[in-house]
């Protein structure tokens, strides 16, 4: 076979290893021996073999817990474990504990062949990916994430390292920097990737639906619980929860999440039962948190609690090196959300976009893009197809009254003043209400609140209270 996949065979009767390894030397694999869990621990890390075939009764460390501590090292070996005849629960915990598969002894060696031969192929596989994302990095990619400046890289480097643990991340960083993508990317380089990625905008839901909204109810629990209704937590189960928009949930409700994180326990409201919960949380804020803290909006507790990492994205304006290829990115998705075959940018509307300041973030720069894609439709966007004005001002920065005035005549009752006064500043940052609201002064919430109130909806895809990108 020639196989050149490193195999550790870890069992302490002399016997049966010697035997094993004889075998499975034979197959073409190179093999090293440990007589338990703490030699193979060693061994794993001065040999880094690809495949791991356990025992599980063994002295000082015994398969269970080497598979724990394998799996806390992160070093994605296949792990098969051996088991007495008849042990079939011990190897239903192992197979819960990512074991790769199991055969009972005595040792068929035909079905450890086939294991060894799978686990090999499934390890070359994963092999062939991890360089393939290396060079997406390398490149400038990650996931559906561009960015190959250095303050990108950097934030890759990061994601890459927390993503397949379990710990709890506060992204940090203005609106539109790519909060949320960092957090499904999180998820999506996560072992959680099959299981759902459940998002909600903390800001954007009123202040008594949020309990129920995060927790779930049960029937009759509040006036309007009609029927029972499964909470985020219960959405994301085993799966990743991003709490966007931290800072603005109440502190009532901070201190019954900080009591969910800590017990890993959850119970709808208005129940009487616990449920254990598995799901890893993520938040995000554009506040400074430590101000947050500071000014009693944050629970200083709970912000330890999330921020066992700390990501903060970089607003584009110091990363605009990145500008192009996040433009080609962008251009490319627009080609197919709107049908239409645009090829690239001309070197003029490229100077305008590196000229810009984009106080809106990578979320203005996709706006602006979507625009001018809409208009030009085929060829080359030119600086024609940017919106009138641009770059002449930052209208989110210094709005500029003239080409953004509110007629206001008198006898107009304040209300409607306060409607044409929101909806002009949405258009003026082009739907991002996380800016038009900061702006006005107002937090997201009441935001939200004011365009439920004009009938104007917040939608998202598939998030929760979402305020929605274009
Ligand atoms: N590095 C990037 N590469 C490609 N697209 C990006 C990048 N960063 C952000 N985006 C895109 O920009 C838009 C805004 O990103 P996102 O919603 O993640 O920002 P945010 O920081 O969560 O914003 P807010 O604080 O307003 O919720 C999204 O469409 C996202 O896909």
């Amino acid at each position: 076979m020639g196989n050149q996949e490193k195999v550790l065979i870890v069992e302490d009767e002399l016997h049966a290893l010697v035997g094993l390894a004889e075998l499975v030397t034979g197959w073409g694999y190179r093999t090293e021996t440990a007589r338990d869990g703490v030699e193979a621990l060693e061994k794993t890390q001065s040999w880094s073999p690809g495949i791991v075939v356990t025992d599980l009764k063994m002295p000082r460390m015994d398969g269970i817990e080497l598979l724990g501590k394998l799996s806390e090292l992160k070093q994605n070996q296949a792990v098969i474990v051996l088991t007495a005849q008849g042990n079939i629960q011990r190897a239903v915990e192992a197979m819960k504990l990512g074991a790769y598969d199991f055969i009972q002894k005595p040792v068929d060696a035909t079905r450890l062949r086939t294991i060894l031969a799978n686990a090999s192929r499934q390890r070359d596989t994963e092999r062939e990916l991890e360089i393939t994302r290396r060079k997406l990095r390398d490149t400038g990619f990650l996931g559906s994430m561009v960015g190959a400046s250095k303050k990108m890289q950097q934030t890759f480097a990061m994601i890459e390292r927390v993503a397949p643990s379990n710990v709890s991340v506060l992204i940090t960083g203005e609106s539109g920097t790519g909060k949320e993508l960092v957090a499904r990317t999180l998820h999506e380089l996560s072992p959680r990737k099959p299981k759902p990625f459940v998002a909600v905008n903390c800001a954007a839901i009123p202040e008594t639906l949020i309990e129920s909204e995060i927790f779930g109810h049960e029937r009759g629990s509040f006036t309007g619980a009609v029927e029972r209704r499964a909470g985020c937590f219960e959405l994301a189960e085993e799966g990743t929860l991003l709490l966007d928009e931290i800072g603005e949930m109440p502190i009532g409700t901070q201190a019954k999440l900080l009591r969910v994180l800590e017990d890993r326990k959850l119970r709808r409201l208005g129940s009487k039962i616990e449920s254990d919960i598995d799901v890893r949380v993520l938040a995000a804020t554009n506040k400074d948190p430590e101000h947050a803290v500071a000014a009693g909006e944050l629970r200083g507790d709970l912000y330890y609690r999330l921020n066992v990492f700390n990501i903060h994205m970089p607003p584009l304006r110091e990363h605009k090196e990145d500008i192009p290829a996040i433009t080609d990115a962008i251009l490319r998705d627009m080609n197919v959300k709107h049908e239409r075959h645009v090829n690239g940018i001309d070197d003029e509307m490229l100077s305008r976009l590196l000229a810009y300041d984009w106080p809106g973030n990578v979320r203005e720069l996709r706006n602006t893009v979507e625009r001018a894609v809409i208009l030009c439709g085929e060829g080359y966007l030119s600086a024609r197809d940017l919106p009138p004005g641009f770059g002449s001002r930052s209208v989110l920065t210094t709005p500029d009254p003239s080409p953004n005035a509110v007629q206001v005549e008198v006898g107009t009752t304040v209300d409607e003043a306060e409607r044409r006064l929101i909806l002009k500043t949405l258009e003026s940052t082009m739907n991002n209400k996380t800016r038009a609201a900061e702006i006005l002064g107002i937090s997201l919430k009441t935001m939200h609140n004011k365009l439920k109130e004009y009938g104007n909806v917040a939608s998202g895809n598939g998030t929760l209270g979402s305020e929605g990108d274009d």
